[in-house]
């Protein structure tokens, strides 16, 4: 970090960064390609807004580089609003745009946390009868989930302090950060 961008300041400690980052993506993206080297119809990708927007941008071209191929899907859903914890409900702000029936469905997710999200997400996906659903997520906090869900491709186990950057929010900012890290606690005090 620390190239003088306006969100350094506001950053306690980097938890990982970005090349961190660029590289656990590439190991993803030949994960998965070596799993669905047969698929035929390719993999749907389906995005969950707005955290995973920068995973989904970055994962999406890696798995370009090494296929099969793919098409994306995006879907929008809250939980924290302003808060640096889940209200529990899960809203749907924007829905899929099309049929997933006996499609292979990969989610691709910043972060599983309490996993209510996730949890809610799967019940929801599998009820249209694709024909597999599987989930890649960027991030886990393996002492903070609540709800166990099988997360077949976790880049990072990271501590359950509340993290932003690489799309994870806080009150809707700091989403453009490269790296993901703590803010500091006077953040919290002036918001
Ligand atoms: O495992 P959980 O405790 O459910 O937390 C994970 C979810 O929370 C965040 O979304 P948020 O509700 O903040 O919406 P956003 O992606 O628009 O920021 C994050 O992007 C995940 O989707
Ligand atoms: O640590 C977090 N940061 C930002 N958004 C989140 N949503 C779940 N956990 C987090
Ligand atoms: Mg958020």
């Amino acid at each position: 970090m620390a190239d003088g961008s306006w969100y350094d300041a506001d950053i306690d400690h980097v938890i990982i960064s970005e090349e961190q980052i660029r590289e656990k993506i590439d190991e993803l993206a030949k994960q998965v390609s070596a799993d669905h080297a047969d698929a035929k119809d390719g993999i749907l990708l389906v995005c969950v807004l707005k955290g995973a927007v920068m995973f989904m941008a970055d994962f999406a071209r890696a798995l370009g580089r090494h296929g099969p191929s793919t098409e994306m899907e995006f879907m929008a859903v809250s939980s924290y609003g302003q808060g640096t914890t889940s209200s529990g409900v899960v809203r749907i702000l924007k829905d899929l745009d099309r049929d997933i029936t006996d499609r292979h469905v990969l989610v691709v997710e910043d972060i599983v946390d309490s996993g209510l999200t996730l949890s809610w997400l799967m019940k929801y996906l599998e009820s249209r009868s694709p024909a597999s659903v599987e989930v890649v997520a960027l991030f886990r906090k393996p002492d903070a989930v609540k709800v166990q869900v099988p997360v077949k491709y976790v880049g990072f186990d990271i501590p359950s302090e509340f993290v932003v950057g690489y799309g994870l929010d806080f009150a809707e900012r700091y989403r453009e950060m490269p790296y993901v890290g703590v803010l500091k606690p006077e953040v919290y005090a002036r918001s």
